[in-house]
């Protein structure tokens, strides 16, 4: 296809499921679904307490078979999707990392497996899920802030919940307005508008800024303890996790036990978008690998995957800006850039606070009190949500990305 035709089809965002005013978040997602499922929203609207209480299993063991043909549309699936996706999260790891399971139950795996294949989405709960499905608004005609935002589902770890979706959810709102620019941006590199391509740049930064800015909220939102010691293990995967080597078997969907990656800001569209958009390309780095950051859009939204594989093959903007030799666009450029470098340094300093120290304390309780609830955990310690080597990840995409600085003309 030509160019212009990508550009065309790049200007129409909602045929990619992407909204002006929200970007990739769902647009006000849907709370509640037809009464025939209540045993599935029952059991995920009361996750915290019937893990606590040792009870998940033992209502998971009660739930009936049911039909999905009763959803219907876009808003039902994810909505249903989120909730099983957090029942499953919980069953695999309510003992914290310790008894794990290997079989998934047929009243959970059938019907997830079947909304997943729907949506085109991996039977594990993913970033769409929790971040971009997770969230109400208290004032339906109120803003979309931290006060007026409270989530659906929760884990065991209390408000630091709440705290890691919301933030989360306000980092990907805070990105709408420069993923809003990028139609404006390719149509400027077609058609060589000059003035309007800077000023979707200065967008661009713009909005990468006020991401960092929105991620702030994280230290008021959610307590380090609480997100290293539980709900960080509930967002594990069962590949590449030595909890589950042989990963989790989908009763009555497959005979053999499966692999998925468990949930990570590698699967955010946003950011893989900006990435694309800025040509910057990351390679293999510590702890993983090259091809897992690709492997992550296929936990994306259909949709948002296309619309940064269609980015992907259009005009290169790098090429474009250094063709014209024009300072003020190579300043615009350079600007997106070191905001994107800026945001990645600033993930690298949260992921310090709330995953290595905490993993460090851990580890001192190991020593000295000969138990640290988490030591069957320990790989984790090292790693992400995602099961990466999260630092070295996130320092070698930090890298990565400030090298992609436009160099003096
Ligand atoms: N913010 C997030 C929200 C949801 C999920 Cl699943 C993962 C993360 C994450 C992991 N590492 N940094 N952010």
């Amino acid at each position: 296809m030509e160019h212009e035709d990508k550009s065309e089809s790049l200007q129409n965002l909602e045929e990619f499921h992407i909204s002006e005013e929200y970007g990739f978040v769902l647009p006000d997602p849907l709370t509640e679904l037809p009464d025939y499922y209540a045993p599935w929203m029952n059991v995920a609207a009361n996750l915290p307490h019937l893990i606590e209480g040792h009870q998940l299993r033992r209502e998971v063991a009660k739930m009936p078979l049911l039909s999905t043909r009763y959803l219907r549309g876009h808003r039902q699936l994810r909505l249903a999707r989120l909730a099983l996706g957090f029942i499953t999260m919980g069953y695999v790891w309510q003992g914290g990392g310790r008894q794990t399971v290997k079989i998934l139950p047929r009243a959970l795996a059938v019907p997830y497996c079947t909304i997943s294949e729907l949506l085109d989405l991996p039977p594990i709960l993913v970033y769409a899920d929790c971040v971009l499905a997770n969230w109400k608004k208290r004032d339906p005609c109120g803003p979309l802030n931290a006060e007026n935002l409270d989530i659906l589902f929760s884990f065991p770890g209390g408000d630091s919940n709440k705290g890691f979706f919301l933030v989360s959810l306000l980092v990907e709102a805070a990105a709408a307005a420069g993923i809003k620019a990028i139609p404006i941006i390719v149509n400027a590199i077609l058609h060589h508008g000059l003035c309007s391509l800077e000023t979707a740049l200065q967008d661009v930064a713009l909005s990468i800024c006020k991401m960092r800015e929105a991620f702030k909220l994280i230290h008021e939102g959610v307590n380090p303890g609480a997100f290293f010691r539980s709900l960080r293990i509930y967002l594990s995967g069962w590949k590449d996790n030595f909890l589950m080597p042989e990963g989790l078997v989908y009763e009555g969907v497959w005979d053999s036990p499966k692999q998925f990656f468990g949930g990570s800001a590698a699967q955010s569209s946003t950011l893989q978008c900006f990435d694309v958009l800025l040509g910057i390309q990351h390679s293999a780095a510590q702890g993983f690998s090259a091809e897992y950051l690709g492997c992550m859009r296929d936990y994306m939204p259909a949709a948002h995957r296309a619309f940064i594989q269609t980015l992907a093959s259009g005009p290169s903007l790098r090429q474009f800006v250094l063709a014209t030799g024009d300072a003020g666009l190579h300043a615009a450029f350079n600007k997106c850039v070191s905001e994107l470098a800026a945001l990645r340094s600033y993930h690298m300093q949260i992921a310090t606070k709330y995953i290595t120290i905490p993993a460090g304390r851990c580890q001192a309780e190991q020593q000295q009190l000969g138990g640290c609830v988490h030591e069957g955990t320990s790989v984790l310690s090292e790693r992400g949500t995602g099961g990466t080597g999260f630092m070295g990840f996130l320092k070698a995409i930090r890298d990565t990305t400030r090298k992609a600085q436009l160099t003096e003309q």
